[in-house]
């Protein structure tokens, strides 16, 4: 006898083009968590680290064979063990089996890491009976996947903006030098470099969010290519600065698409001409061969039922906007890929819906 919490988060697609590191839809694709906690101690398994922290991890789904399983590496468990310990609780209280299921692909920009992150925190409140509130998980989160887009959609659901709080909280790194997420990898570092274990609790309040308004008319239609592109890589390519009027150019756009996906009947060309960017697909275009082509040649006119095409988070998947014709929009684009020197590029697609509800955790006897 004991206790199982099943905890489901969605997959998420940030940015939606000049939103970078700012906006973040959450689809309706999910990692299932279900942990099994035993009532009594004496049912602990035998094996694996589960001595160490009274866990063991069972994983399938998206590459199923590459994921670690040592409770201490795999992105889920650490991060539980993390907020765990933030509360003074060393390893998981009671002897737990951890059954991963994870329909979203890796390193595809959907969101993986965001929901592994947002599904460990959600692990540690459950186990730990923590009552952690959203804002604290939000903190948490943040802790360790550094932009807030995707764990703040993944937790609250449906299409979110998001922000940091911009102060310098390691009393020596200007915060006009650094946003918050580098000021705390600083801190992490210099901790380390010191040899200094302590805990470090997430500061209170760091990341806020504002949920907006999306029609239900619109549907998410993924391109997914067969290729991964850490986020951290698709990072690195980014430039240390940005001219005035690329930053306008995105402003301009952000302002409008809060409010463009929102009405009731979306319009096709104000959308379309509100996700263009040029923060960052244009510095990623060299990673993704077919994005430059994608996003110059369908638009509204030429593609029925387009509303906008975007790089997905940092790629490689393709995010198309649409109200209707989603196939043949799925179509288009995938055979732009196909054509890509040396074979083409194996792509998948998947239609999906911008699920309003975000992570959850549902609590039955076993
Ligand atoms: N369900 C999961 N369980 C454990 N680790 C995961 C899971 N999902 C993602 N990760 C980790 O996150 C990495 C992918 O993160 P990232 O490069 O940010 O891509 P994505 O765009 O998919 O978030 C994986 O290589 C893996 O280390
Ligand atoms: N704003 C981030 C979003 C990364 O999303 P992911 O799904 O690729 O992890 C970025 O563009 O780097």
């Amino acid at each position: 006898m004991g206790t199982s919490f099943v905890i489901n988060v969605p997959a998420t697609s940030a940015n939606i083009g000049p939103g970078f590191d700012v906006m973040g839809l959450s689809l309706s694709l999910y990692l299932t968590v279900t942990a099994r906690v035993e009532e009594d101690a004496s049912q602990a398994k035998s094996g694996g680290d589960s001595a160490d922290n009274n866990i063991t991890i069972v994983y399938e789904g998206e590459n199923s064979g590459g994921l670690s399983l040592d409770p201490k590496s795999n992105l889920i468990t650490r991060t539980a063990l993390y907020v765990l310990n933030c509360s003074g609780i060393k390893r998981f209280p009671r002897p737990t089996q951890v059954l991963v299921n994870n329909r979203i692909p890796l390193g595809r920009g959907l969101g993986s890491s965001g929901a592994a992150v947002v599904a460990g925190v959600l692990l540690a409140n459950a186990v730990g009976s923590l009552c952690l509130t959203q804002q604290r998980m939000l903190d948490y989160c943040l802790m360790i996947e550094h932009h807030p887009d995707n764990v703040a959609a993944a937790l609250v659901g449906g299409f979110v903006a998001s922000y940091l709080i911009d102060v310098d909280r390691s009393g020596n790194v200007p915060a006009s030098e650094a946003d918050e997420a580098e000021v705390l990898r600083r801190e992490r570092e210099q901790r380390a470099a010191a040899n200094d274990e302590s805990v470090k609790l997430p500061p209170d309040n760091i990341g806020h969010f504002l949920r907006l308004g999306c029609s239900p008319k619109i549907k998410a239609i993924a391109i997914i290519p067969q290729f991964e592109l850490a986020t951290s890589k698709a990072r690195a390519a980014l430039p240390g600065s940005y001219k005035t009027q690329d930053v306008v150019f995105n402003l301009q756009r952000l302002a409008v698409l809060t409010t463009a996906l929102g009405r009731e009947t979306p319009d096709p060309w104000l959308i379309y001409r509100a996700m263009e960017d040029k923060v960052h697909q244009p510095y990623r275009m060299h990673l993704i061969p077919g994005l430059p082509e994608i996003l110059a040649t369908f638009n509204p006119d030429n593609t029925p039922g387009l509303l906008g095409i975007c790089l997905s988070g940092a790629g490689p998947t393709i995010l198309a906007l649409a109200v209707s014709d989603f196939d043949d929009i799925a179509a288009k684009i995938r055979e732009v890929f196909d054509r890509q020197p040396n074979g083409g590029i194996a792509t998948e697609y998947k239609v999906l819906d911008i699920v309003s509800e975000g992570a959850s955790c549902a609590e039955t006897p076993f």
